[in-house]
Protein backbone atom coordinates (compact mmCIF):
# COMPACT_ATOMS: atom_id res chain seq x y z
CA UNK A 1 0.00 0.00 0.00
CA UNK A 2 1.07 3.26 -0.55
CA UNK A 3 -0.48 6.87 0.00
CA UNK A 4 -3.23 7.82 -3.17
CA UNK A 5 -2.25 11.79 -2.45
CA UNK A 6 1.27 12.63 -1.08
CA UNK A 7 1.25 16.59 -0.44
CA UNK A 8 4.52 16.40 -0.18
CA UNK A 9 5.34 16.31 -3.63
CA UNK A 10 4.76 19.89 -3.87
CA UNK A 11 7.50 20.64 -0.92
CA UNK A 12 10.20 19.13 -1.87
CA UNK A 13 12.50 21.84 -3.63
CA UNK A 14 12.52 25.39 -3.61
CA UNK A 15 11.75 25.46 -6.87
CA UNK A 16 8.38 23.67 -6.67
CA UNK A 17 7.43 25.50 -3.55
CA UNK A 18 7.79 28.77 -5.16
CA UNK A 19 5.65 27.63 -8.35
CA UNK A 20 2.58 26.82 -5.92
CA UNK A 21 3.27 29.62 -3.27
CA UNK A 22 -0.70 31.18 -2.43
CA UNK A 23 0.61 34.22 -0.67
CA UNK A 24 3.32 36.80 -2.05
CA UNK A 25 4.76 40.41 -0.34
CA UNK A 26 6.02 42.40 -2.65
CA UNK A 27 6.85 46.65 -2.51
CA UNK A 28 3.32 47.61 -3.45
CA UNK A 29 1.74 46.07 -0.49
CA UNK A 30 3.02 48.63 1.59
CA UNK A 31 2.41 51.38 3.51
CA UNK A 32 4.60 53.11 4.95
CA UNK A 33 4.14 55.05 8.63
CA UNK A 34 6.77 58.18 8.58
CA UNK A 35 7.02 60.09 11.78
CA UNK A 36 7.84 64.17 11.10
CA UNK A 37 9.09 66.54 13.69
CA UNK A 38 9.67 69.76 13.38
CA UNK A 39 13.56 71.53 12.95
CA UNK A 40 16.30 71.08 10.55
CA UNK A 41 18.58 67.58 10.19
CA UNK A 42 16.98 65.82 12.58
CA UNK A 43 16.99 61.62 12.26
CA UNK A 44 16.38 60.44 15.88
CA UNK A 45 15.93 56.77 16.35
CA UNK A 46 12.48 56.34 18.66
CA UNK A 47 13.92 54.00 22.00
CA UNK A 48 11.13 51.55 21.72
CA UNK A 49 11.32 51.22 18.10
CA UNK A 50 14.77 50.27 17.06
CA UNK A 51 16.05 51.45 13.58
CA UNK A 52 13.00 53.50 13.15
CA UNK A 53 13.06 57.66 13.29
CA UNK A 54 11.67 60.79 13.43
CA UNK A 55 12.41 62.93 10.79
CA UNK A 56 12.45 66.91 10.23
CA UNK A 57 11.44 67.92 6.92
CA UNK A 58 14.65 67.81 5.05
CA UNK A 59 15.38 64.37 6.04
CA UNK A 60 11.57 63.36 4.88
CA UNK A 61 12.59 64.76 1.78
CA UNK A 62 15.26 62.12 1.34
CA UNK A 63 13.39 59.36 3.13
CA UNK A 64 10.77 59.84 0.32
CA UNK A 65 13.17 59.51 -2.10
CA UNK A 66 14.51 56.63 -0.97
CA UNK A 67 11.78 54.76 -0.41
CA UNK A 68 10.00 55.91 -3.62
CA UNK A 69 13.35 54.15 -5.69
CA UNK A 70 13.22 51.25 -3.20
CA UNK A 71 9.30 50.77 -5.00
CA UNK A 72 7.59 51.90 -1.60
CA UNK A 73 5.34 53.93 -3.71
CA UNK A 74 2.79 55.04 -0.86
CA UNK A 75 3.43 56.66 2.96
CA UNK A 76 0.78 57.49 5.87
CA UNK A 77 2.09 60.67 7.56
CA UNK A 78 2.14 61.42 11.87
CA UNK A 79 3.22 64.11 13.29
CA UNK A 80 5.13 65.31 16.41
CA UNK A 81 3.38 68.21 17.89
CA UNK A 82 5.58 70.78 20.70
CA UNK A 83 2.96 70.24 23.76
CA UNK A 84 3.27 74.05 23.48
CA UNK A 85 1.41 74.03 20.76
CA UNK A 86 -1.45 71.07 22.14
CA UNK A 87 -4.71 72.10 23.38
CA UNK A 88 -7.77 70.16 24.18
CA UNK A 89 -9.76 71.15 20.59
CA UNK A 90 -6.46 70.19 18.94
CA UNK A 91 -6.72 73.69 16.91
CA UNK A 92 -2.79 73.22 15.72
CA UNK A 93 -4.44 70.71 13.29
CA UNK A 94 -5.90 72.95 11.42
CA UNK A 95 -3.64 75.22 11.28
CA UNK A 96 -2.29 75.62 7.34
CA UNK A 97 1.15 75.97 8.09
CA UNK A 98 1.48 73.14 10.41
CA UNK A 99 3.62 70.41 10.58
CA UNK A 100 1.20 67.88 8.48
CA UNK A 101 0.37 70.54 6.46
CA UNK A 102 4.21 71.35 5.66
CA UNK A 103 5.14 67.20 5.47
CA UNK A 104 2.33 66.69 3.13
CA UNK A 105 3.50 69.39 0.53
CA UNK A 106 7.10 68.56 1.31
CA UNK A 107 6.77 65.04 0.21
CA UNK A 108 4.81 66.28 -2.84
CA UNK A 109 7.58 67.99 -4.00
CA UNK A 110 10.53 65.73 -3.12
CA UNK A 111 7.99 63.14 -5.27
CA UNK A 112 4.58 64.32 -6.80
CA UNK A 113 3.64 60.51 -7.63
CA UNK A 114 4.30 58.95 -3.98
CA UNK A 115 1.05 58.61 -2.57
CA UNK A 116 0.44 60.43 0.68
CA UNK A 117 -1.86 59.51 3.38
CA UNK A 118 -1.98 61.41 6.53
CA UNK A 119 -3.22 60.41 9.98
CA UNK A 120 -6.93 62.06 10.91
CA UNK A 121 -7.17 62.36 15.17
CA UNK A 122 -7.01 64.83 17.83
CA UNK A 123 -4.62 62.74 19.86
CA UNK A 124 -1.26 64.33 18.53
CA UNK A 125 -2.64 67.39 19.04
CA UNK A 126 -4.62 66.90 21.74
CA UNK A 127 -3.06 68.61 25.55
CA UNK A 128 -4.68 65.08 26.93
CA UNK A 129 -3.53 62.90 24.55
CA UNK A 130 -7.12 61.71 23.49
CA UNK A 131 -7.98 61.37 19.46
CA UNK A 132 -11.29 63.68 20.64
CA UNK A 133 -12.31 66.61 22.72
CA UNK A 134 -12.41 65.89 26.47
CA UNK A 135 -15.45 67.49 28.76
CA UNK A 136 -16.80 66.33 32.62
CA UNK A 137 -14.01 63.17 31.74
CA UNK A 138 -15.90 62.35 28.59
CA UNK A 139 -14.54 62.40 24.96
CA UNK A 140 -17.21 64.15 22.88
CA UNK A 141 -18.03 62.44 19.69
CA UNK A 142 -20.46 64.92 17.43
CA UNK A 143 -18.08 68.24 18.47
CA UNK A 144 -14.26 65.75 17.74
CA UNK A 145 -15.95 65.01 14.45
CA UNK A 146 -16.19 68.64 13.11
CA UNK A 147 -12.81 69.34 14.26
CA UNK A 148 -12.00 65.62 12.28
CA UNK A 149 -14.02 66.94 9.23
CA UNK A 150 -12.15 70.21 9.03
CA UNK A 151 -8.76 68.89 9.54
CA UNK A 152 -9.39 66.70 6.84
CA UNK A 153 -10.33 68.96 4.40
CA UNK A 154 -6.88 71.18 5.52
CA UNK A 155 -4.86 68.03 4.75
CA UNK A 156 -6.38 67.78 1.10
CA UNK A 157 -5.89 71.58 0.44
CA UNK A 158 -2.16 70.60 1.22
CA UNK A 159 -2.51 68.10 -1.32
CA UNK A 160 -3.14 64.86 0.77
CA UNK A 161 -4.40 62.19 -1.46
CA UNK A 162 -6.47 60.02 1.35
CA UNK A 163 -7.07 61.17 4.74
CA UNK A 164 -6.75 58.67 7.41
CA UNK A 165 -8.93 58.36 10.41
CA UNK A 166 -7.66 56.77 13.55
CA UNK A 167 -10.38 57.64 16.02
CA UNK A 168 -12.70 55.94 16.19
CA UNK A 169 -15.70 58.60 16.96
CA UNK A 170 -19.17 57.38 15.54
CA UNK A 171 -20.11 59.21 12.12
CA UNK A 172 -16.62 60.80 11.23
CA UNK A 173 -16.29 59.42 7.52
CA UNK A 174 -19.85 60.66 6.46
CA UNK A 175 -19.19 63.92 8.06
CA UNK A 176 -15.14 64.11 6.56
CA UNK A 177 -16.43 63.09 3.08
CA UNK A 178 -19.51 65.30 2.99
CA UNK A 179 -17.01 68.10 4.03
CA UNK A 180 -14.54 67.09 1.44
CA UNK A 181 -17.33 67.12 -1.49
CA UNK A 182 -18.22 70.53 -0.11
CA UNK A 183 -14.84 71.85 -0.90
CA UNK A 184 -14.09 70.10 -4.41
CA UNK A 185 -12.26 67.57 -3.41
CA UNK A 186 -14.14 64.91 -4.99
CA UNK A 187 -10.98 62.43 -5.71
CA UNK A 188 -9.35 62.52 -1.90
CA UNK A 189 -10.26 58.87 -0.46
CA UNK A 190 -10.71 57.99 2.85
CA UNK A 191 -9.40 55.11 4.39
CA UNK A 192 -11.09 54.05 7.72
CA UNK A 193 -9.79 52.89 10.68
CA UNK A 194 -12.86 50.98 11.25
CA UNK A 195 -11.89 47.88 13.29
CA UNK A 196 -9.24 49.68 15.58
CA UNK A 197 -9.11 47.80 19.09
CA UNK A 198 -8.03 49.40 22.62
CA UNK A 199 -4.44 47.42 22.25
CA UNK A 200 -1.50 48.11 24.39
CA UNK A 201 0.76 47.25 21.03
CA UNK A 202 0.41 50.79 20.41
CA UNK A 203 2.97 51.88 22.97
CA UNK A 204 6.25 52.76 21.24
CA UNK A 205 3.96 54.80 18.76
CA UNK A 206 2.88 56.54 21.86
CA UNK A 207 6.39 57.53 22.87
CA UNK A 208 6.87 58.25 19.48
CA UNK A 209 4.58 61.13 19.09
CA UNK A 210 4.09 61.69 22.80
CA UNK A 211 0.37 61.08 22.76
CA UNK A 212 -0.41 58.71 25.44
CA UNK A 213 -3.46 59.61 27.13
CA UNK A 214 -2.39 62.43 30.39
CA UNK A 215 -3.16 61.24 33.80
CA UNK A 216 -4.85 64.04 34.87
CA UNK A 217 -8.29 63.99 36.77
CA UNK A 218 -11.48 63.24 34.91
CA UNK A 219 -9.42 62.40 32.22
CA UNK A 220 -10.23 58.90 30.75
CA UNK A 221 -7.02 57.00 31.41
CA UNK A 222 -7.50 54.67 28.28
CA UNK A 223 -9.79 54.96 25.14
CA UNK A 224 -11.68 51.80 25.86
CA UNK A 225 -14.77 54.26 25.55
CA UNK A 226 -14.49 54.68 21.82
CA UNK A 227 -11.55 51.92 20.36
CA UNK A 228 -12.79 48.39 20.58
CA UNK A 229 -12.86 45.89 23.19
CA UNK A 230 -10.37 43.56 22.24
CA UNK A 231 -12.81 40.58 23.09
CA UNK A 232 -15.75 41.38 20.48
CA UNK A 233 -16.10 40.04 16.79
CA UNK A 234 -19.59 40.81 15.48
CA UNK A 235 -19.28 44.58 15.99
CA UNK A 236 -15.49 44.47 13.89
CA UNK A 237 -18.19 43.84 11.08
CA UNK A 238 -20.31 46.31 11.86
CA UNK A 239 -18.26 49.14 12.50
CA UNK A 240 -17.17 48.03 8.95
CA UNK A 241 -19.76 47.93 7.13
CA UNK A 242 -20.81 51.14 8.94
CA UNK A 243 -17.85 53.38 7.54
CA UNK A 244 -18.40 51.65 4.18
CA UNK A 245 -21.42 52.54 3.96
CA UNK A 246 -20.82 56.09 4.85
CA UNK A 247 -18.11 56.44 2.26
CA UNK A 248 -14.90 54.65 3.42
CA UNK A 249 -12.80 54.01 0.07
CA UNK A 250 -10.50 51.72 2.04
CA UNK A 251 -11.20 49.89 5.58
CA UNK A 252 -8.68 48.49 8.44
CA UNK A 253 -8.19 46.53 10.86
CA UNK A 254 -6.03 47.26 13.86
CA UNK A 255 -3.71 45.72 15.06
CA UNK A 256 -2.40 43.24 13.40
CA UNK A 257 -1.25 39.94 14.26
CA UNK A 258 -3.47 39.20 17.22
CA UNK A 259 -6.28 40.24 14.96
CA UNK A 260 -6.15 37.78 11.81
CA UNK A 261 -9.73 36.12 12.38
CA UNK A 262 -11.17 39.48 11.97
CA UNK A 263 -9.10 40.39 8.69
CA UNK A 264 -10.41 37.48 7.20
CA UNK A 265 -13.99 37.96 8.56
CA UNK A 266 -14.30 41.12 7.24
CA UNK A 267 -12.69 40.20 3.89
CA UNK A 268 -14.92 37.94 3.18
CA UNK A 269 -17.88 39.76 4.11
CA UNK A 270 -17.17 43.52 2.47
CA UNK A 271 -16.00 44.26 -1.60
CA UNK A 272 -13.40 47.63 -0.60
CA UNK A 273 -9.77 47.13 -0.01
CA UNK A 274 -9.14 46.03 4.13
CA UNK A 275 -5.78 47.48 5.12
CA UNK A 276 -4.44 45.82 8.24
CA UNK A 277 -2.05 48.13 10.71
CA UNK A 278 0.80 46.03 12.05
CA UNK A 279 1.40 48.43 14.71
CA UNK A 280 4.40 49.68 16.85
CA UNK A 281 4.21 46.82 19.49
CA UNK A 282 4.43 44.21 17.47
CA UNK A 283 7.47 45.88 16.05
CA UNK A 284 9.29 46.36 19.39
CA UNK A 285 8.61 42.59 19.99
CA UNK A 286 10.13 41.09 16.93
CA UNK A 287 13.56 43.83 17.69
CA UNK A 288 13.62 42.99 21.04
CA UNK A 289 13.78 39.09 20.84
CA UNK A 290 15.87 39.59 17.66
CA UNK A 291 18.31 41.88 19.47
CA UNK A 292 18.67 38.87 22.26
CA UNK A 293 19.16 36.48 19.38
CA UNK A 294 15.86 34.40 20.42
CA UNK A 295 14.31 34.76 17.22
CA UNK A 296 16.03 35.26 13.71
CA UNK A 297 14.54 38.36 12.89
CA UNK A 298 14.54 38.42 9.08
CA UNK A 299 12.34 34.82 8.93
CA UNK A 300 10.50 36.38 11.45
CA UNK A 301 9.46 39.52 9.58
CA UNK A 302 8.87 37.60 6.51
CA UNK A 303 6.28 34.67 8.17
CA UNK A 304 4.31 37.71 10.05
CA UNK A 305 3.86 39.73 7.00
CA UNK A 306 2.57 37.00 4.50
CA UNK A 307 0.09 35.79 7.59
CA UNK A 308 -1.27 39.28 7.65
CA UNK A 309 -1.54 38.89 3.32
CA UNK A 310 -2.99 35.44 3.69
CA UNK A 311 -5.70 36.58 6.13
CA UNK A 312 -6.52 39.31 3.64
CA UNK A 313 -5.12 41.98 3.41
CA UNK A 314 -4.78 44.10 0.54
CA UNK A 315 -2.60 46.50 1.96
CA UNK A 316 -0.09 46.33 4.72
CA UNK A 317 0.57 49.38 6.99
CA UNK A 318 4.17 48.26 8.48
CA UNK A 319 7.38 49.33 10.17
CA UNK A 320 8.82 46.67 8.44
CA UNK A 321 8.58 47.62 4.83
CA UNK A 322 12.39 48.56 4.30
CA UNK A 323 13.19 45.62 6.08
CA UNK A 324 10.67 43.57 3.99
CA UNK A 325 12.25 44.82 0.59
CA UNK A 326 15.72 44.23 1.71
CA UNK A 327 14.71 40.60 2.84
CA UNK A 328 12.85 40.10 -0.68
CA UNK A 329 16.14 40.75 -2.56
N1 LIG B 1 -3.11 55.99 14.96
C1 LIG B 1 -1.91 55.23 15.13
C2 LIG B 1 -1.88 54.48 16.42
O1 LIG B 1 -2.78 54.64 17.21
C3 LIG B 1 -0.80 53.50 16.82
C4 LIG B 1 -0.05 52.82 15.76
C5 LIG B 1 1.09 51.97 16.28
O2 LIG B 1 1.13 51.56 17.45
O3 LIG B 1 1.97 51.67 15.46
MG1 LIG C 1 -16.99 53.49 13.71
Amino acid sequence: MYPLIRPRRLRSSEAIRSLVRETIISPSDFLVPLFVVEGKGIKEEIPSMPNYYRLSLDNLTKEVKELWKMGLHSVLLFVKVPDSLKDNKGSEALNEYGLMQLAIKTVKDACPEILVMTDVALDPYSSYGHDGIVADGQILNDESVEVLAEMSVSHAKAGADFVAPSDMMDGRIISIREALEDEGFLNTGIMAYSAKYASSFYGPFRDALDSAPVDIKNVPKDKKTYQMDYANRFEAIRETQLDIDEGADIVMVKPGLCYLDIVREIKDEVDVPVAVYQVSGEYAMVKAAAEKGWLNHDAVVMEQLTAIKRAGANIIASYFAKDAIRILG
